[in-house]
């Protein structure tokens, strides 16, 4: 096998600045023209670059323009120990085994190079780059002119003198990177994206590599991670916030945000290469869709609601499903108690007739929320809040809810829904979306409502019976009612709505497109909390708050490997996983396990090096369902 060649560039690929625009700092601190010349060295830089400029004019134009001598320089080198990129620093290991493989060729200069790499393990007899010549106070006063990296075209000169024996790979951001490969000097050259993207040098590349990890991951090497974060894709659908986007991408991830949610068909289709899929309470994550889903591993609810997610099915796919219990939770309130005031006022009818220019000013009717009774079906998170501010308005708060909750302040609990419905005059819902509570309010439901109450439902559209509520709207059982969520919902800001409620003849009404959690506040709360969720998951397998899997929250992992088993929840799996490592010597420094119903967790985090057979064999335990190791 012939021996490989990595030539690498210095500014911007393996430091993440280009070094003379930060010299020209240094050289020109506290001086008026500082950003002037700081932008025309800038400017040089990309014109060259960018091959608009040839690189020995740029060259001597900048350093004319430095007016640096050694101190700056010194002080160059001190700044640019902080300015290693950030997959070199992980990658520090790599460069040490392999530095007799390993060449800088930079067109920078050697003068603040060679103290940065050879801490990275280089050897000083493969750094290539230029030489400042200095004068008498030590100011520099040019460069090295017979340096073949001072030229035009520098880099392939230098090469063809090299004569390297071996496939080269050239990695780098920039154009004089590019040209060694157009010159037949290298069989690969990796436009090195971590730092800036240049798109006259991408479209040439052969290979875009946003980090080192890409790079050693196709040479079959050994990186930091255990798998490029730049391969793991991310799909975002029905407009989560671009915070998000943000914070996935800043973790390196290649996510891909689509405005609003895919139908069955073109999900399935869609999730075939997604790691990470992110969603709101639109899409369908159904079984089906699931099938086509062989390289996912986790998918993020920017909502409360999990109902839309075949949670099972997920389960089963060793999917671990996370959603943002809280995030949206104080939205909804504000929304429920501003409705419930606005419905007791009749203000939706008010407004409906001002907009026809009919003034109806009138007390019939409209009364205060003070001092009536709010019943709340469901004291969730949502409920419980709702329960403190109506209590602060001073209403009587009487709640019922399926499982034993702490009742609030002086909130009433009643056991059963019907003796909640028959004593208040006002029934708000937030009750989850489970299957189970389809139709939870019907006819029946409704009858044992006051008369002349009111209805608010922000919870989720299937739970009421859209029929029965229009009935008791239209014969004037409720005085008016508000509904953020429906049974059947358009997919999109373009789909058009279409239900009974358009109809009713009680104009005491709201109807609002599911907005209860859509604040400015809520998205970008639920726009960090569940990215956050994800990364976590990734990096450290951690599962906590998971809505699907066993919950574990697990330490950061240091010096070891960790191995992340999920299997069916059968008997034995956690002995046979430990006697493939004792079979291997191999110790275990930690371990965890959780199951639930369906599935077990395992956790195991290892010490010692091991072979590919391990995994394999791991891998192999029956009714495993997803493995994978982090490191
Ligand atoms: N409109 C929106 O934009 C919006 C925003 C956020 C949340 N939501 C929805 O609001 C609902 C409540 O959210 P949460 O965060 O308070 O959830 P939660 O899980 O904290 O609370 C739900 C409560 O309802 C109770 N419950 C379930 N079924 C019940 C039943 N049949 N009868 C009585 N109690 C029952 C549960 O025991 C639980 O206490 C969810 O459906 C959620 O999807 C809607
Ligand atoms: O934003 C959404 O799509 C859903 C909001 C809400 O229903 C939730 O479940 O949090």
């Amino acid at each position: 096998m012939s021996k490989k060649y990595f030539v690498i560039d210095f500014d911007s690929t393996f430091t993440k600045v280009e070094a003379l625009d930060i010299l020209c700092e240094i050289a020109y601190e506290g001086q008026n023209n500082k950003d002037e010349v700081a932008h025309k060295i800038k400017s040089i830089t990309d014109d060259a670059m960018e091959g608009r400029l040839s690189f020995r004019e740029a060259l001597q134009s900048r350093v004319d323009l430095l007016n640096a001598d050694k101190g700056h320089v010194n002080e160059l080198i001190k700044r640019l120990r902080n300015q290693v990129s950030e997959s070199v620093k992980r990658n520090k290991q790599f460069f040490k085994d392999y530095s007799s493989d390993l060449l800088i060729i930079s067109s920078g200069f050697k003068d603040f190079i060679e103290p940065i790499v050879t801490e990275y393990g280089i050897k000083p007899e493969n750094v290539y780059a230029n030489t400042f010549e200095y004068d008498d106070q030590g100011r520099i006063s040019g460069f090295d002119a017979q340096n073949p990296l001072s030229e035009h075209e520098g880099k392939v000169k230098l090469m063809k003198q090299l004569k390297l024996d071996g496939d080269v790979y050239v990695i780098g951001d920039g154009y004089t990177d590019f040209e060694i490969r157009k010159a037949g000097l290298a069989s690969k050259f990796y436009a090195f994206t971590e730092n800036i993207e240049r798109s006259i040098v991408t479209e040439n590349a052969d290979h875009i590599a946003p980090n080192f990890e890409e790079i050693l991951f196709t040479h079959n090497l050994p990186m930091a991670t255990s798998y490029p974060k730049n391969r793991i894709k991310v799909l975002l659908l029905e407009n989560i916030h671009a915070d998000a986007k943000a914070k996935l991408e800043k973790e390196g991830y290649n996510v891909e945000l689509l405005k609003g949610a895919l139908d069955e068909e073109e999900l399935a289709e869609k999730i075939k290469d997604v790691h990470i899929l992110g969603i709101r309470s639109k899409t369908q994550l159904t079984r089906k869709v699931l099938e086509n889903a062989n390289r996912l591993m986790l998918v993020g609810a920017f909502c409360i609601g999990t109902n839309q997610i075949d949670l099972e099915a997920c389960q089963e796919k060793g999917v671990a499903v996370f959603n943002a219990p809280y995030s949206n939770t104080r939205s909804v309130v504000e929304l429920a108690i501003g409705e419930i005031i606005l419905l007791m006022r009749n203000i939706p009818q008010r407004m409906r007739e001002m907009d026809k220019g009919q003034w109806s000013k009138s007390a019939a009717n409209a009364q205060e929320v003070r001092g009536k009774n709010l019943g709340i079906v469901g004291y969730g998170n949502i409920g419980a809040q709702v329960s403190i501010i109506a209590e602060m308005m001073g209403m009587n708060v009487f709640y019922y809810d399926i499982v034993e909750k702490l009742a609030l302040g002086n909130a009433t609990k009643v056991s059963s829904l019907q003796e909640l419905l028959e004593l208040s005059d006002i029934v708000t819902l937030h009750i989850d979306g489970r299957p189970e509570n389809n139709n939870t309010f019907g006819a029946q439901e409704f009858s044992w409502m006051k008369e002349g109450a009111i209805f608010v439902n922000l919870a989720r559209g299937p739970v009421v019976d859209i029929d029965a509520l229009k009935e008791v709207l239209d014969n004037g059982k409720l005085r008016g009612a508000a509904v953020d969520v429906f049974p059947v919902e358009p997919k999109n800001n373009k789909e058009k709505f279409d239900s009974a409620l358009n109809e009713t003849e009680n104009r005491n009404l709201i109807l609002t497109p599911h907005i209860g959690g859509s604040t400015e506040e809520a998205q970008v709360n639920i726009a960090d909390f569940v990215p956050s969720k994800m990364i976590e998951y990734v990096n450290t397998g951690s599962t906590f708050n998971s809505v699907n899997f066993p919950n574990l929250q697990l330490p950061q992992l240091e010096n070891a490997h960790r191995l992340l088993h999920i299997h069916k929840n059968v008997s034995g799996i956690l002995a046979k996983i430990n006697n493939v490592l004792a079979n291997h010597n191999i110790n275990i420094v930690g371990q965890y396990l959780k199951t639930n119903e369906k599935i077990g967790y395992v956790i195991t985090d290892i010490d010692k090096a091991y072979g590919r057979e391990v995994i394999e064999e791991l891998k192999a335990i029956d009714d495993t369902i997803k493995f994978r190791v982090l490191y």
